[in-house]
């Protein structure tokens, strides 16, 4: 399945879904929306009295020509009052359904952040980072204009609607029955705006998200893209993306610039002309006053706005819940799942790694059913032993790693740590007792200090002792800020060499009894490479090793050799064992990069 498959929707129940989950926000803070809610009515009657108040002044005062200085003192009074009120309650109105908006959306963002890392490993090799980050960001902004735009303005104005039809009622009921005929008639205007323009609103921000992937994933690979020189291709591509989008959102505007506006304004001036017609009838009948006609030709100028507004606001409605639909999509992917063991659960206290034995046991692994990668493995790590994994490219020796980090999950029982198999360990006590040493050194904007800890809480002695085991805390001491020295994002202010023995460090600081290493020294000089090996060498005896290495110089001294080909072993030994075997393929690997350093040397 493509990733675009796979991120598209195509199930109605989704929409109920995503409706689910925006609703359930406006019902959570229930005190809040009850204020906004009276501030909504209150401002709702203070408007709507306005041209009750202008009938009375033309009707009983104007027409007759009885200017009693009292009343109309007190009639202009409450007239400006009203109008002061209602301008109040609606800034206030406005105040809290915002409050409510932004509440839910920092919540949504916050739930949807940390479900995504909780996700599986499996999840992230199909996802594109962009579109991801574009759930996180610009989809959560758009359920915020939701809340804001379209709930306070949709709300606010089917209130202040039916205001004015009561007060309508109250003045003519005739007229407020032709009054009425718009709201249906807009309806339908509205129902055939989603019909001819949801496709492209879902393909707009579909697209949209696609630009975003395609934007990270160029500055992520830039150095590969500058370097293949695939600008060009890159550029192609991204215009050709760029353009659907913007195709995408002139059909949107189209859409809402053809039907919703011009078709909304015929409807009110059809209207208005009923009225007129009807308010003439009831002159020659005798039974019109004029005071009312300007209330409701007063009331349809406000009658039209917000059913207007309505609409357009309609396309806001849509995003959100296109954006809604796709985040409760993300929402619904399925968490890692973990060995529900812990303390409060069951009482028992969760398993964990105290020793570093290791027992793979007829490993089998495919990431896709018809491709079997790992096939038939067994092997046993005993505490403190090193062993190493080597093998040519795509052989399948990272994949071990990260079934062993439960990164993905293997065949049930096949890996062991303690004799207790892998599915027996909660998420917290795997991570403890197994620390990783990645190729590509992770390193977060923070201090020295910060990224050692990574936020377990360490003490500053076990911060620095994991330090000088990695060989790095002379290196940190004589820094003018020590251990509090900031290293910026990705840590470029450090070395290749000296990342990845601050990941070492990092690795080594929780004493976890397993340390999987995966090429740790495959990008260093040779001099840091001494470095790390000497640090890793003095653990030796005290943590189990296992280390994926192409570099077979660095792994002479390994207790055990795992040679992994086509995802399967096909020797097992010390360096000494393997290469006495003729037409080995350890030895024929070891001599080749013997030669070839001999090679490098020489030249
Ligand atoms: N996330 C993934 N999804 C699908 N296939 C994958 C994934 N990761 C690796 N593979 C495939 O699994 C096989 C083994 O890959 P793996 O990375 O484990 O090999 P490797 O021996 O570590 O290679 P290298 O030495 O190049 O790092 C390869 O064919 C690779 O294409």
């Amino acid at each position: 399945m493509s990733t675009n498959q796979q991120l598209k929707p195509n199930h109605a129940d989704k929409k109920h879904g995503a409706f689910k989950l925006l609703t359930s926000y406006i019902w959570r803070d229930r005190p809040l929306l009850t204020r906004a809610v009276t501030f909504l009515l209150l401002a709702t009657v203070a408007d709507v009295v306005g041209p009750m108040l202008a009938k009375i002044f033309i009707d009983d005062y104007l027409l007759p020509k009885n200017f009693e200085s009292i009343s109309l003192i007190l009639l202009l009074s409450a007239y400006l009052i009203s109008q002061f009120a209602a301008a109040w309650f609606r800034y206030q109105q406005t105040m809290r359904f915002t409050d409510i908006a932004l509440e839910a959306v920092q919540d949504i963002r916050k739930k949807v952040f940390a479900h995504v890392l909780k996700l599986p490993m499996a999840y992230f090799d199909k996802a594109m980072t962009g579109q991801l980050v574009s759930r996180i960001t610009n989809d959560t902004e758009s359920i915020k204009d939701l809340y804001v735009q379209f709930l306070s303005v949709v709300i606010g104005n089917v209130v202040f609607l039916a205001g004015i039809l009561i007060a309508m009622a109250l003045l003519n009921v005739q007229l407020m029955l032709a009054a009425l005929a718009l709201i249906p008639a807009v309806i339908c205007v509205i129902y055939l705006y989603e019909k001819f323009s949801g496709a492209a609103v879902q393909e707009a921000r579909e697209l949209r998200s696609d630009i975003n992937g395609r934007v990270s994933e160029s500055i992520s690979g830039m150095t590969v893209l500058q370097a293949s020189n695939q600008q060009q291709r890159f550029s192609d591509q991204f215009s050709k993306v760029n353009q659907g989008y913007y195709l995408a959102r002139m059909k949107t505007i189209r859409a809402s610039g053809a039907l919703l506006r011009p078709m909304i304004d015929l409807l009110s001036v059809l209207v208005l002309l009923a009225i007129v017609w009807i308010f003439s009838l009831q002159v020659v009948s005798g039974v019109a006053e004029i005071g009312v006609l300007y209330a409701f030709l007063s009331y349809l100028g406000r009658f039209t706005e917000p059913l207007a507004e309505i609409t357009q606001r309609f396309n806001l409605y849509q995003q959100a819940m296109v954006a809604g639909e796709r985040v409760n999509r993300l929402m619904q992917a399925g968490e890692q799942t973990w060995h529900q063991n812990s303390s409060q659960s069951s009482g028992q206290t969760e398993a964990e790694i105290t020793k570093g034995k290791i027992c793979v046991e007829k490993l089998n692994f495919a990431y896709h059913p018809d491709k079997p990668i790992l096939k038939d493995l067994n092997f046993q790590v005993n505490p403190g032993q090193f062993y190493a994994v080597v093998g040519h490219t795509g052989s399948g020796k990272s994949t071990l790693l990260s079934l062993l980090l439960n990164f993905y999950s293997a065949n049930e029982n096949a890996i062991c740590f303690d004799d207790q198999p892998i599915e027996q360990f909660g998420h917290d006590s795997l991570r403890a007792g197994i620390g990783l040493i990645p190729q590509e050194p992770f390193i977060i904007a923070g201090s020295i200090g910060e990224n050692i800890d990574m936020g377990r809480k360490l003490p500053q002695q076990q911060i620095e002792k994991a330090a000088k085991q990695a060989h790095l805390h002379s290196m940190i001491s004589r820094l003018p800020n020590g251990y509090q020295t900031e290293l910026g994002e990705r840590g470029t202010r450090l070395s290749t060499g000296q990342r990845q023995q601050l990941v070492i460090a990092r690795a080594l600081a929780a004493s976890p009894r397993i340390l999987l290493l995966d090429e740790a020294t495959a990008n260093v000089d040779s001099e840091t490479e001494q470095v790390v090996q000497r640090a890793l060498m003095e653990l030796h005896g005290q943590v189990s090793m296992i280390m994926v290495a192409h570099r077979l110089s660095t792994i002479k001294h390994a207790d055990n050799i795992l040679v992994l080909s086509h995802g399967e072993i096909v020797e097992s030994g010390n360096h000494q064992q393997l290469m006495q075997l003729d037409d080995g393929l350890y030895r024929s690997m070891y001599q080749l990069q013997q030669q070839a350093a001999k090679v490098e040397a020489a030249s």
